[in-house]
């Protein structure tokens, strides 16, 4: 199930929500431009609120809770209608709670140290960050040899422009980044512009 999510399109926008009245237009200007898979992260109190309202209203979109950090946010964000989680890093106690959470969940790691402890644990899909100033698409590259299974999101200082060196790798089904909706443009309601940093990232490709 998370490795459809992970496929569904190749950016996963990243978005800490301070309104959670704009995040249904927010969550229809990314569905619009071809971005279902959204993740709200648990940075603000409205956080909870914006995924109760997306998964509400949009039931096409996939929503997913990110910046979960404590075993107690895990029932919080499925109360909220979350269809996954994530995590930023995962410490070892943290990731066994995970692991039997009622849906899917991408544990975040930034070593492989940390991949492997996570694979152990029965993850498959991890998100990797801080991506860009731990290794990039080199330490992905290299990690492809010894953790064949793994797939990762890659997160963290990754823009339009540096996107398609990690979308080129096949262990890389999507990337996840901040640059499609900036603070700014969701504080003004400039939807309009969401849409359209959206539809060029959705007009990225996975190479074959
Ligand atoms: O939560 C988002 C991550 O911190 C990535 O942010 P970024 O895409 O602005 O580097
Ligand atoms: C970095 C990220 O995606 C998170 O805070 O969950």
């Amino acid at each position: 199930m998370l490795q459809s999510y992970l496929c569904l399109a190749p950016v996963i926008p990243v978005v800490t929500i301070d309104d959670a009245r704009a995040s249904i237009d927010l969550a229809h200007a990314l569905l619009e431009a071809g971005l279902p898979a959204i993740e709200i992260t648990l940075r603000t109190p409205q956080a909870l609120d914006a995924i109760n309202a997306i998964a509400k209203a949009l039931p096409d979109a996939v929503v997913a809770a990110g910046t979960v950090l404590h075993r107690s946010q895990i029932s919080e964000v499925i109360d909220a209608g979350a269809k996954f989680i994530v995590t930023p890093g995962t410490p070892v106690q943290l990731a066994e709670h995970l692991s039997e959470a009622a849906i899917p969940v991408m544990p975040g790691c930034a070593t492989v140290s940390e991949a492997m402890t996570l694979a152990s644990l029965g993850f498959e899909a991890l998100k990797f960050f801080p991506a860009a100033v731990s290794g990039g698409a080199a330490w992905l590259k290299s990690v492809q040899g010894p953790l064949p299974t793994l797939t990762f999101c890659p997160t963290g200082g990754i823009d339009l422009a540096s996107a398609p060196s990690y979308l080129s790798l096949s262990n890389v089904p999507c990337v996840g980044g901040t640059w499609i909706t900036p603070r700014e443009a969701l504080k003004s309601g400039d939807f309009a512009a969401i849409g359209r940093l959206a539809a060029e990232a959705s007009g990225l490709r996975k190479a074959a």
